[in-house]
Formats: structure tokens, sequence, C-alpha cells
């Protein structure tokens, strides 16, 4: 979905310490995402997600990411969190995404071999989707690595919003927005110090290129 820049929305992923919630949304976070995905070194029990979800400042989304979950524990979470978007990393199908009642964002893999996705492929398999998420991992691989992929990969002509991620820092988000014009842009190991660790320093920085970059005049 190309567009002139205005405000690319933040998503900052993978939080396990309330404080850290509350530092994200006074710094200008658009949604933080909890992290159920099993293998993740990020993911936290919705008990722990609970608590992150009380300190969300009004106005901020909150947002639960699975990786090929069972649907008992999509629905514990969705029941528990009331999260406004839940987001698939897996080999979940749109019936599976859409049927707890919650706009979703489908991952889109674009590490490893199979990557060169059309869209109206991607349109055709996921009709229920709110939009996409571009990310470097491997199909079957979980997010959260920190690597970047190669953003003309992203496919022309994507007719939904879509998230840019994988390996973005307050170094490379600038560079990243003006190259994809993404409507949001989402990161975790780039605004940590520690996997689920978030660096207050770090998000601002991150912030302000975002920000720099929605003011940047377009050729
Ligand atoms: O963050 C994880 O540990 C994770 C594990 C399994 C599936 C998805 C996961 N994260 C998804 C995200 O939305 C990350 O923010 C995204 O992959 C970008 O991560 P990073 O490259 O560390 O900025």
């Amino acid at each position: 979905m190309n567009r002139i820049l205005f405000r690319t929305r933040i998503k900052f992923c993978g939080f396990t310490r309330p404080g850290d919630v509350r530092l994200a949304c006074e710094l200008g976070a658009d949604a933080i995402g909890f992290v159920f995905a099993r293998s993740s070194p990020r993911r936290i029990e919705p008990e722990e997600a609970r608590a992150m979800r009380q300190a969300l400042a009004p106005l901020v989304d909150a947002v639960a990411l699975f990786m090929d979950n069972p649907v008992d524990e999509v629905r514990d979470v969705v029941r528990q969190i009331r999260p406004s978007l839940l987001q698939f990393h897996g080999d979940e199908d749109d019936a599976f995404c859409r049927g707890f009642g919650v706009p979703y964002l489908k991952a889109i893999p674009m590490g490893g071999e199979l990557t060169q996705q059309h869209p109206a492929a991607l349109h055709a398999r996921y009709p229920g989707a709110a939009g996409f998420l571009f990310d470097s991992h491997a199909a079957g691989s979980g997010g959260g690595s920190g690597r970047t992929f190669d953003w003309g990969r992203i496919p022309a002509g994507v007719q939904k919003p879509y998230v840019l991620a994988g390996g973005l820092t307050s170094d490379n988000v600038f560079d990243a927005i003006i190259a994809t014009l993404p409507w949001a842009v989402d990161v975790s190991s780039g605004i940590e110090s520690g996997p689920g660790l978030k660096d207050g320093d770090k998000m601002r920085r991150f912030v302000e290129e975002v920000r720099r970059a929605d003011c940047h005049v377009l050729d």
C-alpha cells in the first residue's frame, strides 16, 4: 500500500516488565506486543500479560503474538488479555486467524528460500487479515532475531496496510521507512539490552528516528 508519509505507526514488541510498558507508552509507542509463541525467549504467561495490559496507557493497542499455538491457548489469551489485535507467525490459515473475533495481522516470512510472495496470492490466502507484517525469519522459524531482510523483496501492490519488522534499530529505521513506506514499523531486539528487557534510551532514539523519517520530504 504505497502512500505519502504522514505518521508511521510504531509497535514495540516482546515486553516482559510492566515498567517498560509504561515507559514505551510515554515515549510514543502506538502498540505493545506480548509474545505467547512457545519457542520465544520473550514468551510470557497470560497472568504476566494481564499485569502488563494494565500498565498500558489509553489509546495504545495491545497485540498478542502467536506461532502455531493451540486454539485453546489463543482463546485463553483473548479472554484474559483482551488484545485489540492478534499477530500470527506460523502456518495458521485465515479461518484459524479470524476465528477469535479480533482483527489480525499475518506475519509473512521474508527470510530463507521461498520468500517471493505475490500480493494477489497473499490476499487470496488471508482475505480476513487486517494487514501483513513482513519479517526476516524463514517459514517455520520464529521472529525477534534482530536480523534484517532485503527490503526490496516486499511485494509491490499490497492492498492492505503492512508492517515492516526484522532487525530494525535507531540506526536503520529512517532508511527502512523511506525505502518501504510501511504503515508501521515493529521492533524487538533493537530496543533491548537483553531478550525481553527494554532499554529506555534505545526506545527514545527509535521513536525520534521514525518521526524524523515522517518529516522527510520524499523526492
Ligand atoms: O520476538 C520473538 O521472540 C518472537 C518469537 C516467535 C515469533 C515471533 C516473535 N516476534 C515477532 C515480532 O513481532 C518481532 O518484533 C519481530 O520479529 C522483529 O524482531 P526483531 O528483529 O528482534 O526486531
